[in-house]
């Protein structure tokens, strides 16, 4: 024993350098056969040449408004499926409704891509960006808030916003060329910050308020950072000087949401209690005490500790982020494509008349059941446009799809722009045809064919809600008016960013109209 001891104490010290390279090469041997193994099985999928290091990075580093030429010329090369690579990582571009059945129905695909990532300080990880068991117990929880009951009694506040938007639009209807986005984008504001929040900030009575501007410059940021290479990485950007702006947008955003979170926390029982009283006196009185979002989560955080202010938090400003600017890209697509065909249009006006004739009292439930022309519309538009034109996830296991072997650690992109234009699921795809959407024609459909909002376990949950909104929004506008937009399709310049808009905003004349 004792010779043992000696020997290692003499040979321990020189073994160990050799020990320690063993394992490295170990290491980098079992890694290197695995990233060899994952580039054949990436390879195999058509995709244009890639540099060494950068891979595809220079081809797909584009501006916004060059998004789509570049997927189309990509697509083209893979047909329907292409693969590229972001520097070292791999990325998959899909764009048939089979492809996106794989990803979007599997319980075991739902991790977000990376580009996700740069949301985090502002939402933390909440519904939209969280995975595994969080998110599962997260939806779980919120899914009760979007209730029809619930969303019954938004109807009010979506009405009241429009009235407030009809009011500055009816100096605008003088027929001269004005760009409503904005209009719109400021009522979706106000509506997402009343429903989530239970408070008013009056977006479109004051559009210079400090967390309006902190709202668009954030989002603008993120843009540009996910488009940015160079200002990925956190000591970058932070060099960069951009993160102080964004800390500051981020201070003013995070201060609203948990100031909110205090007051309503502070008047909460007594809220639920005079809520409870009103469902008796509703039908004599038809007064409301209406719950917000955020009461949903108080209500949780009181039975359940472990829910933080920071937890609600992160779900309030996932709902201010996720449901305010896509509705507002939505309502204006609609407009847009209404005001370029006015036959289409003139059968939206015949429904709205039929339904409220010369009455000026808002939209109730009842009225949107019977807007079915104008929901089939609205449909059409983000069918065309879908306000989320893309929908990234990392995938934790392999997956197949057209019998390629897609391996672990490869973001999938689905094109949801180019998915809706797939000429056997809808023939003559650019053509604007809300007839598309009968009962009798959606029938035959592939049920991945058209998901604007997604589909599978991972859809947005504010869907009902978006519908609701953007019928009353949008049927309030046109029942006062009529729209012209100012450019031809064939002219339009899109903006391929988390959310899809026109480049040159929504230009359009407005005409009141004399029923
Ligand atoms: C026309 C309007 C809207 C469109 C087109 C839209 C579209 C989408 C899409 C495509 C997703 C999936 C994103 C992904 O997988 O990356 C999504 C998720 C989500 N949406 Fe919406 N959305 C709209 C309005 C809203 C509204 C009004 C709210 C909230 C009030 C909302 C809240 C959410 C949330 C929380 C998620 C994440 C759901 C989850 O992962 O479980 N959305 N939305």
């Amino acid at each position: 024993m004792a010779w043992l001891r000696e020997n290692l104490l003499i040979w321990a010290p020189h073994a160990l350098p050799y020990l320690m390279a063993t394992v490295l090469i170990g290491l980098f041997i079992t890694w290197y056969t695995k990233r060899k193994q994952m580039v054949a099985m990436i390879e195999k999928i058509p995709g244009p040449p890639a540099w060494p290091i950068i891979g595809n990075a220079l081809d797909i580093n584009v501006e916004p408004r060059e998004v789509f030429i570049c997927i189309n010329a990509l697509v083209s090369i893979g047909d329907p499926m292409a693969r590229v690579w972001l520097g070292p990582r791999p990325m998959v571009v899909t764009s048939t409704c089979k492809q996106a059945e794989v990803i979007l129905s599997s319980q075991k695909h739902i991790d977000k891509s990376r580009d996700y990532n740069f949301l985090h300080p502002w939402l933390g990880t909440g519904l939209l960006t969280s995975t595994g068991q969080k998110w599962h117990s997260r939806r779980k929880l919120l899914t009760p808030g979007f209730h029809f009951k619930i969303l019954e009694d938004f109807v009010e506040i979506f009405n009241n916003q429009s009235e407030i938007m009809l009011k500055k639009l009816e100096k605008k209807a003088d027929g001269k060329p004005f760009d409503i986005f904005p209009f719109v984008t400021l009522c979706t504001l106000d509506i997402i910050c009343e429903t989530a929040m239970g408070r008013s900030i009056n977006a479109q009575g004051n559009s210079d308020s400090e967390y309006v501007r902190a709202v668009y410059r954030i989002g603008a940021l993120i843009q540009q950072r996910q488009a940015r290479p160079w200002l990925q990485p956190d000591i970058l950007y932070k060099l960069s000087g951009y993160a102080k702006e964004f800390n500051a947008c981020l201070k003013v955003l995070h201060d609203l949401s948990y100031s909110c979170i205090r007051e309503r926390r502070a008047g909460h029982h007594e809220r639920k209690a005079k809520k409870l009283e009103d469902k008796k006196e509703d039908d004599i009185l038809g007064k409301k005490q209406r719950l917000a979002f955020l009461d949903l989560l108080l209500d949780a955080s009181e039975s359940d500790p472990t829910i933080t202010d920071e937890d609600i938090r992160e779900e309030v400003d996932t709902f201010m982020f996720e449901g305010h600017d896509t509705t507002a890209a939505a309502i204006n697509w609609s407009l847009y494509l209404l005001g370029c065909y006015p036959d289409i249009q003139a059968r939206v006006h015949e429904e709205i008349d039929a339904v409220f004739g010369n009455d000026n009292r808002p939209v109730t439930m009842n009225d949107l059941r019977a807007l079915k022309y104008t929901e089939n519309c609205i449909k059409e538009a983000l069918r065309l446009f879908p306000s989320v034109p893309f929908i990234g996830r990392e995938l934790r296991e392999e997956a197949v799809i057209d019998n390629y072997h897609i391996p672990v650690g490869t973001t999938v992109l689905i094109i949801t722009f180019r998915l809706h234009r797939d000429p056997e699921q809808f023939p003559n795809p650019e053509v604007f045809d809300p007839d598309r959407f009968l009962p009798e024609n959606v029938l035959n459909r592939h049920p991945y064919a058209y998901v604007p909002f997604s589909a599978g376990p991972r859809n947005c949950i504010g869907q009902k809600f978006a519908l609701m909104e953007e019928k009353i929004v949008l049927s309030s506008i046109l029942r006062k008016f009529r729209v012209e937009s100012c450019t031809r399709r064939e002219d339009l310049k899109l903006l391929g960013e988390l959310i899809l808009r026109p480049e040159d905003g929504n230009t359009l004349k407005l005409f009141p109209r004399k029923i």
